[in-house]
């Protein structure tokens, strides 16, 4: 593939793409799933700590198996995190920003077989009070933001959720630490209050030899 980006950013997504030779997507298998992606779609860039990193925000979530519970995946990419826990949930809604992540993420639950999970495009950055009405409310939200984190007002919208668990991952310990803050002890000058405590916060090392590091923190309703 030869993905085309003219602007001077470290952005990954290209504006044009061209299928030099073979074909457009590659396709990885993750904690027995297989998963077509696109060269604009998101997907871990260490497939072995995938497993390790997938699997710890699986024992994060803690689902209770017995096919019961909605969960909300944010920033949900090509479906991974969503697909994964689609097996022991009632329902998972997936929501991502790049059309073509949900394509693939649309695709992949058809090629697993999985058929409850719903994969929505749209800007979290951007939502408005009508976010969340096309949902029930979550047991269970996964939040898996790029670097810059969380927005305000997706922040506001999970106090507001108040949902009983939330994995949060994240590769940037700086916005990390901030909307981990957020989440736990509120926003002052907004006069937002937390409801959050953090249960646990465990680093993975996904970008070896780096200074970089990703981590899965599990926070719990107060
Ligand atoms: C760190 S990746 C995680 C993807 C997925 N959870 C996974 O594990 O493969 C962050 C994802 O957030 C998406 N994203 C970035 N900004 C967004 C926004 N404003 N609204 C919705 N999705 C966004 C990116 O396209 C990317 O797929």
């Amino acid at each position: 593939m030869n993905n085309v980006n003219t602007s001077v950013g470290n952005t990954s997504v290209g504006e044009e793409e061209y299928t030099l030779h073979g074909k457009s997507s590659i396709t990885e298998t993750l904690r027995g799933l297989t998963f077509q992606i696109s060269a604009n779609s998101f997907f871990q860039t260490n497939t072995h700590q995938a497993e390790v990193l997938y699997k710890l925000i699986e024992e994060c979530a803690g689902i209770k198996g017995d096919g019961s519970e909605i969960v909300l995946d944010l920033f949900c990419g090509t479906g991974t995190i969503g697909l994964t826990l689609a097996r022991s949930a009632k329902h998972v809604y997936g929501y991502e920003v790049v059309p073509q992540a949900i394509a693939d993420a649309r695709l992949n639950a058809e090629l697993n077989g999985i058929q409850n999970a719903t994969f929505v495009q749209g800007d979290l950055n951007k939502i408005d009070e009508n976010f969340g009405k096309n949902f029930p409310k979550p047991d269970i939200v996964i939040s898996d933001p790029n670097r810059p984190g969380m927005h305000m007002k997706l922040i506001k919208f999970l106090l507001n959720l108040k949902a009983p668990r939330i994995v949060y991952v994240s590769c940037n310990p700086a916005t990390c630490a901030r909307d981990l803050d957020y989440l736990c002890h509120g926003v002052a000058e907004l006069n937002i209050k937390g409801c959050y405590k953090l249960i646990s916060l465990q680093p993975v090392d996904m970008f070896p030899h780096t200074p970089h590091i990703e981590c899965v923190c599990l926070l719990e309703l107060c």
